[in-house]
C-alpha cells in the first residue's frame, strides 16, 4: 500500500524499533546496577554481622546513634555532590540500618541472624 496511513504507521514502526531496543540496553545496564547492589549489600552485611558479634560478645548495644548521625551527615553530603536526593539517601541508610540493628539483636539473644 502507499497511502499516507500505511506510511504513517511503517515509519512508526521503525521508531518503535529502536525504542524497544534501546529500552533493553538501558535494562540491561540497570539490571549490573541492581546486580552491584546486591554484592555490596551482601558484603555489608557480612561485616556488620561480625561487628554484631563483637558487640554481643562484649555487651556493647546494638544500635550506635552518634554513629548513626555520622554516617547520615556523611551520605547526605556525598548524595548532594552525586545529585542524588540526600532525603532518599538518608532514608536508604536507615532502611538498612534499622535491619542490622534487628540482626545485631538476633545475634546478641540467639548467637545468630539466622530465623529459629
Ligand atoms: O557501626 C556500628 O556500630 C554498627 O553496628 C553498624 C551500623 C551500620 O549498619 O552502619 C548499624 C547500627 C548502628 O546503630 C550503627 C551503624
Amino acid at each position: 500500500m502507499t497511502d499516507g496511513s500505511t506510511q504513517t504507521s511503517r515509519v512508526l514502526g521503525d521508531a518503535e524499533h529502536e525504542a524497544i531496543e534501546e529500552l533493553s540496553a538501558l535494562r540491561q545496564s540497570i539490571d549490573n546496577i541492581d546486580a552491584a547492589l546486591v554484592h555490596m549489600l551482601a558484603e555489608r552485611f557480612k561485616f556488620t554481622q561480625q561487628v554484631g558479634r563483637l558487640k554481643a560478645a562484649t555487651g556493647m548495644p546494638a544500635s550506635d546513634p552518634e554513629r548513626e548521625r555520622v554516617q547520615i551527615a556523611r551520605l547526605r553530603s556525598l548524595a548532594e555532590q552525586a545529585h542524588l536526593d540526600p532525603a532518599f539517601a538518608e532514608k536508604f541508610l536507615n532502611f538498612i540500618v534499622a535491619e542490622v540493628i534487628h540482626h545485631h539483636e538476633r545475634i546478641a539473644t540467639t548467637g545468630t541472624v539466622d530465623p529459629a
